[in-house]
């Protein structure tokens, strides 16, 4: 822009005064300080805007807004647009909001201009009906504003609580987010952390070693791993910024807009229900061995359209598998267990990773499709005084008050209180599936004759063959599906390879599910 300074008193000079300005806003941000943003492989918060938006699409809210603050001498510093960059536009042609926070200016700490242009974006998204995308890099409260930034805070976290439920969340953290502002990530419905660049934390590592005398950095403390791995609080660990926003991008395609839309439909999909090769190949997945582990990504493949599944929280509590994929073109929610971790058994992170899932996809239209093979919840006394109870009892709660179309496949083990919590027909599921394979029962083999059968195996001449009878009788009597086959408990056994064309045709029949719970404030789940 040239030095010169434009005459305001005639229209040319008012345009080229406007013009002035706003180039001033798309460089509020010092040229040092974009430059250590790039050394850091950070992009500039404009930059990530035109990453995640359709070309050309951003209209942007307050670009000449200013702080007012005169404390600590910053009336000599009022850049425009104060430190982040809000407003709406288009992904793959559908509306969204965002606000993305610009590490360029004053370390994209939050004060009170910065903090109302975030909360007017919040309304926008919440009234229009449709996602809000937070893109989080920031120090913080603005140190200088002093109690004005937390009351912000606030004011954001009540809005992420009212929207919750009603329009897609969605946090990208691409740099630090720390003290009270990770509870504004961590209301929404899921958040996405770039390794190495990205950190969240309540109390940092110097706060933490003059408290605790513990030692931990940045990294392992806060870090993308951390928190994807160790914590839950992340969902997604991108390699870098365009992992991170290409995968925001992928979730969107399976959300509606908001909680009065249906999920996204690809019309005209019309799935085939002949069996194919990749079906045929599920006839042969379960081993003989009830202890033989297989992996649950081989079935959920074979069942989504093109094997396309958007894996949710990959990396934490593997022993449930959770995330999108399509069915004849429309989202579906799959929850399943993973024999290839813990065997499958469910534990306090397992149960807590599906019931948000499960209550995410009940909030926005997408029915969840059930895949169990559970032999229990794991035993222990950490779990126990963890609270497996409440926390367990979450799972419960979330298929119970879920009104979307539920399908659920046992395809071996279902045994004890997990038989019940995992999508059952009793917890209100609306068609039920089960395996040749399924084993469906109050407990596996060796625990139950050892059980049932204490006194005579002590007084068995041969106690190891007379074990392995009573184990043979138990099987053929009990672990199996027809029992439950029997009261409709299931409502069909199916040849695994009909696995796609039963959910094909349930979901189909699903399509039209009206279900309301009786009228309260809310229910009292188990926190
Ligand atoms: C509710 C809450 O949010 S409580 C949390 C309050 N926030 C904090 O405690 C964090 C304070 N900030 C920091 O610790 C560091 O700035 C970090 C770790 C976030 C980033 O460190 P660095 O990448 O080295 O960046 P650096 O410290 O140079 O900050 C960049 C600029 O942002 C400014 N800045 C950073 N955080 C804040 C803040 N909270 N308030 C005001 N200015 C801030 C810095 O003063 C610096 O300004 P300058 O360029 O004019 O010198």
């Amino acid at each position: 822009m040239t030095d010169e300074v434009p005459d305001i008193h005639t229209t040319a000079g008012k345009l080229a005064d406007l013009r002035q300005r706003i180039d001033d806003a798309v460089h509020a941000g010092s040229g040092g300080a974009v430059e250590k943003q790039h050394a850091r492989g950070k992009g500039t918060a404009r930059e990530r805007i035109a990453m995640l938006l359709d070309d050309g699409s951003f209209v942007e809210f307050d670009e000449l807004a200013r702080h007012r603050s005169t404390a600590f001498g910053m009336d000599a510093n009022r850049p425009y647009g104060d430190g982040v960059v809000t407003g709406f536009g288009t992904v793959d042609g559908r509306q969204v909001a965002v606000f993305a926070q610009d590490f360029t200016v004053f370390g994209g700490s939050l004060g009170q201009v910065f903090g109302e242009k975030i909360v007017k974006v919040m309304d926008f998204a919440l009234k229009t009906g449709c996602p809000m995308i937070g893109i989080n890099d920031s120090g913080g409260a603005r140190i200088q504003e002093g109690v004005v930034s937390l009351g912000l805070y606030g004011e954001i976290f009540r809005r992420n609580v009212h929207a919750s439920g009603v329009i897609p969340q969605i946090s990208l953290i691409m740099g630090p987010c720390a003290g009270g502002a990770v509870y504004s990530p961590a209301i929404t419905d899921f958040t996405v952390m770039v390794d190495q660049t990205s950190h969240m934390f309540i109390t940092g590592p110097d706060v933490i070693k003059t408290v605790t005398g513990e030692d931990v950095g940045f990294e392992e403390l806060g870090g993308a791993r951390a928190h994807n791995t160790r914590s839950g609080n992340a969902h997604y660990m991108a390699g870098d910024e365009a992992d991170a926003v290409d995968y925001v991008k992928a979730l969107l395609s399976y959300l509606p807009q908001n909680n009065l839309d249906p999920a996204p439909s690809f019309a005209g999909v019309e799935a085939s229900l002949e069996v194919s090769e990749t079906d045929l190949a599920l006839d042969t997945l379960v081993p003989d061995s009830a202890n033989q582990p297989y992996d649950m990504h081989a079935v959920i493949e074979a069942v989504l359209d093109d094997g396309d599944f958007l894996e949710v929280q990959p990396l934490f509590a593997g022993n449930i598998v959770v995330g999108f994929g399509r069915v004849e073109g429309q989202s579906v929610g799959v929850v399943a267990n993973q024999p290839l971790q813990f065997a499958g058994t469910l534990d306090i992170d397992a149960s807590e990773k599906a019931a948000r899932f499960v209550r995410t996809c009940d909030a926005f239209n997408i029915p969840v499709l059930t895949f169990v093979d559970v032999p229990g919840f794991l035993p222990g006394t950490d779990q126990e005084w963890n609270g497996i109870i409440r926390r367990g009892a979450k799972l419960i709660f979330a298929y119970a008050e879920a009104t979307v179309p539920l399908v659920t496949i046992i395809t071996r083990k279902a045994y004890g209180g997990a038989y019940d919590v995992m999508g059952s027909k009793h917890l209100g599921a609306d068609v039920n599936l089960a395996w040749p394979t399924a084993q469906i029962a109050v407990m596996g083999a060796q625990g139950a004759v050892n059980i049932l059968y204490r006194r005579e195996l002590a007084d068995a001449g041969d106690p190891a063959e007379r074990r392995a009878e009573l184990i043979t009788e138990y099987e053929d009597t009990l672990a199996n599906p027809y029992i439950a086959a029997e009261r409709g408990y299931v409502d069909a056994v199916i040849e695994p390879s009909r696995t796609r064309a039963a959910v094909t045709q349930a979901l189909r029949a699903l399509r039209t599910k009206r279900e309301t719970l009786p009228p309260k404030k809310h229910g009292n789940i188990p926190l």
